[in-house]
């Protein structure tokens, strides 16, 4: 079934003069698998539909689909329980709790859903194995890297076999290196079966997805394979 739906999807922010048309109907279907990576100038509207295909804001006009299901058909409740179980966001803003480990970062989403915690625990040990970042299950963030924190942060998102994963410059500030690792840990859980998106302004990191979506001015402009990415960057992680 196919991931995500976006059926001639529009977002008007504000009204009259100060009205900014962030989406001009668009319309994209993410499939089992894929990883398409939203490409475009800043202030194209990027930002906005990631928002949108995850349920954090409400489209003007249109549908939005994740797994078949209407997102604006949802009451408030059963919006918050199909994205704390289908949706999994990694923001730059990386959001983990100081207090907590990262075996613990990992398994909160799966608590609040109303797993147990040691059933959460476990998962959440699994998700960090199957990432291959066990090795930080008791650290807290601030002992680790800029690249450790933002993996961690992908274990959170994907933990617990969320379909579709959201990402907004997953790579922020880090070095080249790291960045590809942490893209490479996302087209691994779209191997998979998942379903990605991912906004970013590199080519480079674009040649990890399948396609490459192009917004100018809010509408979608060009939809197209991505130039692989090259081979001295990819060939010793790939
Ligand atoms: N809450 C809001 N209120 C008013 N305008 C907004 C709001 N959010 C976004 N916009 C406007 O909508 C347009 C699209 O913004 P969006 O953040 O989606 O672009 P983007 O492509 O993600 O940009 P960037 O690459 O700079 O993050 C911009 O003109 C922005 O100013």
């Amino acid at each position: 079934m196919t991931v995500l739906r976006l059926v001639g999807v529009h977002r008007i922010h504000g009204t009259d003069e100060a009205a900014v048309h962030a989406l001009r109907d668009a319309s994209l279907a993410v499939e089992p698998g894929e990883l398409v990576a939203i490409m475009g100038p800043s202030g194209s509207g990027k930002s906005t539909l990631l928002n949108l295909a995850g349920g954090l804001d409400i489209p003007t006009g249109g549908d939005v689909l994740v797994e078949g299901t209407l997102l604006n058909s949802l009451s408030r409740k059963q919006l918050a329980r199909l994205r704390r179980r289908s949706i999994g966001y990694v923001f730059q803003d990386l959001n983990l709790i100081p207090s907590l480990t990262a075996v613990e970062n990992v398994a909160l989403p799966l608590e609040l859903d109303g797993s147990s915690v040691r059933a959460a625990r476990q998962a959440a040990t699994r998700c960090l194995v199957d990432l291959g970042i066990e090795n930080l299950a008791d650290r807290f963030p601030e002992t680790m890297s800029g690249g450790q924190q933002q993996r961690l942060a992908i274990a959170r998102a994907v933990v617990g076999d969320r379909r579709l994963i959201l990402a907004d410059e997953p790579t922020g500030a880090l070095d080249s290196r790291t960045g590809e690792a942490v893209l490479k840990l996302l087209r691994g859980r779209c191997d998979a079966g998942a379903a990605g998106l991912l906004v970013t302004h590199d080519a480079r990191h674009a040649g990890w997805a399948d396609r490459v979506v192009f917004l100018r001015d809010g509408a979608i402009v060009d939809a197209s394979t991505p130039l692989p990415a090259p081979d001295s960057l990819l060939g010793a992680i790939r």
